[in-house]
């Protein structure tokens, strides 16, 4: 979705316009003459300040050391500018735009398919029920009662007779004025018109040995019978291709006749953690801190629909950088850190030595704006997460999910908004994401009520959100109505199982791994 216009820049496409300002190939005048942002009536000013709240930990009201200038011009004190920060919704929609589409369906079990998405309809192979069904135990009857009770062939004799069970076919007609003992789930036989409950009738033993059934209301024609075909008919469409392969679409197809689905693979992703800093475990000490992100990013992706291979830790060294992402087969590498110009941010520099194609380079939001997306070949793309790990998730929100979403082939999510329970501060250029949580208010019903914790370093605040809300620049006031970027476990975790975590059991002894497969 482009809502922006583009002012003088904005005569063409807005994706081609918005990817030529990324790369600065309209030169000076993209960077120097900052396109129009439409909805934004303050003109982008670069080094613009953030009016203090009195929240310590807004960011909007941290002006130092993190209120950096959208945009930057070469200046003496900043020789090397970064090119423009784009939109946040022109950067999602490049995105988004990055691939033509998924890659070639895949036919695979029936378990291998959840949380892909069907890429073609499901038809129904079979009718449902496939038969006329009793949906209730009792006594299958033919006609107005009294009915005689009969038993299926080869019952006869002593001991419990249990009747017609499910998953056995009767193959005797049922004669008008009589009855047969039935199970939930049995085949109705030929002949019968109803089925009596087994609390609805009652038995009398008769003088022959055999016995009379009687029912003190009449049992009309189809009564607790689940007719052939009731659900569907062979042929039907039950799906449409599209649609995500859930937990109950998995028991549709099954219930439908499918052994195998048609779907998309999943996107592979790499994710690449950087930091020297960066401790895999126990407490932080001597300056060193614990990695934040690895833990998150594998299952965070995997809600997604995405295949992310175990984190690799890589040391702070440009070599060792450039040599994983030379290697990379994945579809999307994720790193994190990185992404700023400190001593150590090698992200910039190896994507130039590798010559690849920077999609967009900084995003006016707020965390995150050094996010980054760029295309290492025609089908492979790095999303560059900042180290910060609010502004990690972000960059995630922002520019992994909407590329991961194409590449999985699926659909977006409609817009989604909510009325804020509280007033949120804006950036006065850029977007903010602030992590909400819902709540149901007596007069106004369900609203986004913003959380504290929402520093960039902090991820209190996203830990106990249902959804980032896009805070707009300037700022919002109570009752506004804000859209949602809902967070994957708000919306349920059902897609994101693979077969060897759908259980939610793990074999004694065998390792969990919550990611599935390599990529
Ligand atoms: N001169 C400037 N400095 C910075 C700018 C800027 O525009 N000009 N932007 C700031 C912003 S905003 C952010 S966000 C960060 C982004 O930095 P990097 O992507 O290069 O990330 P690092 O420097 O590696 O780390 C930043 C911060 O995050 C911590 N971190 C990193 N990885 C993790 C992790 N896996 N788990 C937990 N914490 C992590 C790291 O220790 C740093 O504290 O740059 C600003 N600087
Ligand atoms: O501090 Mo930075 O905006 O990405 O979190």
């Amino acid at each position: 979705m482009v809502r922006e216009a583009w002012g003088d820049e904005g005569r063409g496409d807005p994706f081609d316009d918005a990817l030529a300002l990324a790369n600065n190939v309209r030169g000076a005048a993209a960077a120097d003459a900052p396109a129009t942002r439409g909805g934004d009536s303050n003109p982008p000013t670069a080094g613009a300040r953030t009016p203090a709240s009195g929240d310590p930990t807004d960011p909007a009201d941290s002006t130092t050391p993190e209120g950096h200038p959208t945009r930057s011009t070469p200046t003496a004190r900043n020789p090397h500018p970064t090119p423009s920060t784009l939109p946040w919704h022109t950067a999602r929609d490049i995105a988004e735009r990055a691939v033509p589409g998924p890659p070639p369906p895949e036919t695979s079990t029936l378990g291998e398919a959840l949380g892909r998405t069907l890429a073609a309809p499901l038809t129904a192979l079979t009718d449902l029920p496939s038969f006329d069904t009793s949906a209730m135990d009792g006594w299958a009857v033919s006609g107005p009662g009294p009915w005689r009770i009969d038993h299926p062939a080869g019952e006869a004799g002593a001991g419990p007779r249990p009747g017609i069970l499910a998953g056995h076919a009767p193959t005797e007609a049922l004669p008008d004025g009589h009855a047969i003992p039935i199970a939930t789930g049995a085949r109705i036989p030929s002949g019968a018109t109803a089925v009596l409950r087994s609390e609805h009738g009652e038995v009398h033993e008769l003088s022959d040995g055999g016995a009379r059934l009687y029912a003190p209301r009449p049992a009309p024609p189809g009564q607790d019978i689940r007719p052939r075909g009731q659900e569907c008919r062979r042929g039907d469409q039950l799906l449409p291709a599209g649609a995500l392969v859930t937990p109950a679409v998995l028991g549709l197809a099954a219930a439908a006749g499918y052994d195998e689905l048609t779907a998309y693979p999943r996107p592979r992703a790499e994710i690449l953690v950087l930091g020297d800093e960066l401790l895999q475990h126990g407490l932080p000490q001597e300056g060193r801190i614990r990695d934040a992100l690895g833990p998150m990013l594998s299952p965070w992706l995997h809600a997604l629909g995405v295949e992310a291979a175990a984190p690799r830790h890589l040391a702070d060294d440009a070599d060792t950088l450039y040599a994983a992402l030379a290697e990379s087969t994945a579809d999307v590498v994720i790193t994190t850190g990185g992404t700023a110009s400190g001593p150590v941010d090698h992200v910039h520099p190896t994507l130039r030595r590798l010559g690849a194609e920077v999609l967009v380079d900084g995003v006016a939001v707020r965390p995150g704006h050094p996010m980054l997306l760029a295309r290492l070949a025609p089908r492979r793309h790095l999303v560059g997460l900042p180290g910060n790990p609010l502004a990690a998730v972000s960059g995630l929100c922002t520019l992994a999910e909407p590329l991961l979403r194409t590449l999985a082939a699926r659909p977006p999510v409609a817009p989604y908004r909510m009325p804020l329970a509280a007033p949120v501060h804006g950036h006065p250029q850029d977007t903010r994401l602030v992590p909400v949580a819902y709540r149901d208010d007596e007069r106004y019903g369900l609203m986004a009520a913003p959380l504290h914790f929402h520093g960039p370093a902090m991820l209190r605040g996203i830990a106990t959100a249902d959804a980032l809300a896009v805070v707009p620049p300037g700022g919002a006031e109570r009752g506004a109505e804000l859209e949602l970027l809902e967070l994957p476990w708000s919306a349920g975790w059902s897609a994101g199982w693979t077969p060897g975590s759908s259980t939610g059991w793990t074999a004694p002894g065998a390792p969990y791994a919550p990611t599935g497969g390599s990529a």
